[in-house]
């Protein structure tokens, strides 16, 4: 999660000069932008994951979003009422995901050559929760009050809402997936705002609608989830929806979240299996070389042999050290094998 980013000097070289959505926008920054992590760890990383954001849905569906720098996403015009929902564009006659998000697809389709088959190239959404989050706050929060208060004062226009973005998200994640991304990610990262009962009514089923279109078109691209800090809905994940990989912060214990991963779909008499992905706390590449390195192998080996992709249990952050990373990268290869 953020494997492009500020923590890389060649990164920020480019921001200097380019606007955020202008490397977006354009496919061969996106494309330089995508490589740098691939150029810097070569052999260490076993995929890219296009460079772009969440919030180009918010973008399609008509609402300026700016990236302001050091501060992250801001949203100038926030819906702030049910009838708000009027100014979104996606309902208008004419509107098409592909041809407003025509740019993310060339961007994939460009760095797909780029790579050349070094690794799998990764395309994502946002989840519909997390987008009327900042479609609602006009930025991040902490509290999230403003979006919450929709959910609770006018449930109707909030799955509405989310109704709408879903479908666009449904779309777009195929789009990438015409365009040549190999597997793709969908990030829930304001789940654990919500509560077990409200991330039933207001996440889960935009989250199962969205799997299930994308592996009725795609059954054969890995779907992978990310709820950040909804622990108490890893069964309902396994068990309700057809993720292929359950991506997990910090928060749980890796070990456990298999046993009840495994435990829920044997209940469920389900025969599939379910991939983890994670879940180093990032903080952790502040710590001196031999905690980080000791703290990853107990990761892997908590995970177990099989069936872990080796992650972050969030995003990088901008005062990582890159060196720091090639610590964590290097010692998941010699855990795993390790293991094997
Ligand atoms: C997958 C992805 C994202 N953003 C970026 C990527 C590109 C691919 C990658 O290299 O990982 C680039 C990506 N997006 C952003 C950056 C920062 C760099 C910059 O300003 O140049 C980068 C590299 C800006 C951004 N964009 C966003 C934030 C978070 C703000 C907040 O806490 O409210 C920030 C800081 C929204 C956002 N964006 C994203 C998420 C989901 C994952 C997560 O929880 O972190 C979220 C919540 C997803």
């Amino acid at each position: 999660m953020r494997q492009a980013g500020r923590y890389l000097p060649e990164f920020r070289a480019i921001r200097v000069e380019n606007d955020f959505f202008n490397v977006c926008r354009t496919p061969e920054l996106a494309t330089e932008v995508t490589l740098q992590p691939i150029r810097r760890y070569p052999e260490l990383l076993d995929a890219a994951i296009i460079f772009s954001d969440i919030l180009v849905i918010p973008q399609a569906m008509g609402m300026q979003v700016e990236m302001v720098p050091g501060k992250g996403p801001h949203l100038p015009e926030p819906l702030r009422e049910p009838r708000d929902l009027a100014r979104l564009t996606d309902q208008r006659k004419g509107f098409s995901v592909g041809r407003e998000l025509d740019y993310v697809y060339k961007a994939i389709t460009n760095t797909r050559h780029a790579l050349a088959g070094r690794v799998p190239l990764l395309g994502f959404v946002g989840a519909p929760w997390t987008l009327m989050a900042y479609m609602v706050e006009g930025g991040g929060s902490k509290t999230f009050a403003e979006a919450k208060a929709w959910l609770f004062r006018c449930p109707q226009a909030a799955h509405e809402l989310l109704r709408r973005i879903a479908a666009v998200a449904a779309e777009f994640l195929v789009g990438q997936v015409h365009a040549g991304a190999q597997a793709l990610q969908v990030f829930e990262s304001w789940a654990g705002e919500l509560s077990p009962r409200d991330f039933a009514e207001f996440s889960l089923p935009y989250l199962r609608q969205i799997a299930a279109h994308v592996k009725q078109r795609c059954p054969d691209v890995p779907l992978t989830v990310f709820a950040k800090g909804a622990h108490y809905a890893l069964e309902q994940l396994a068990t309700e929806t057809a993720f292929d990989v359950i991506s997990i912060d910090w928060t749980i214990d890796p070990a456990a979240a298999r046993i009840r991963v495994d435990r829920a779909l044997r209940s469920a008499g389900s025969a599939r299996r379910v991939v983890l992905q994670g879940n180093l706390d990032p903080t952790l590449l502040f710590a001196d070389e031999d905690t980080l390195r000791r703290r990853t192998a107990e990761m892997c080996a908590s995970f177990g042999a099989t069936g872990h992709i080796a992650n972050l249990g969030h995003g990088m952050m901008p005062a990582h050290d890159p060196e720091r990373l090639r610590v964590f990268l290097q010692t998941v290869h010699s855990a795993s094998r390790a293991l094997r």
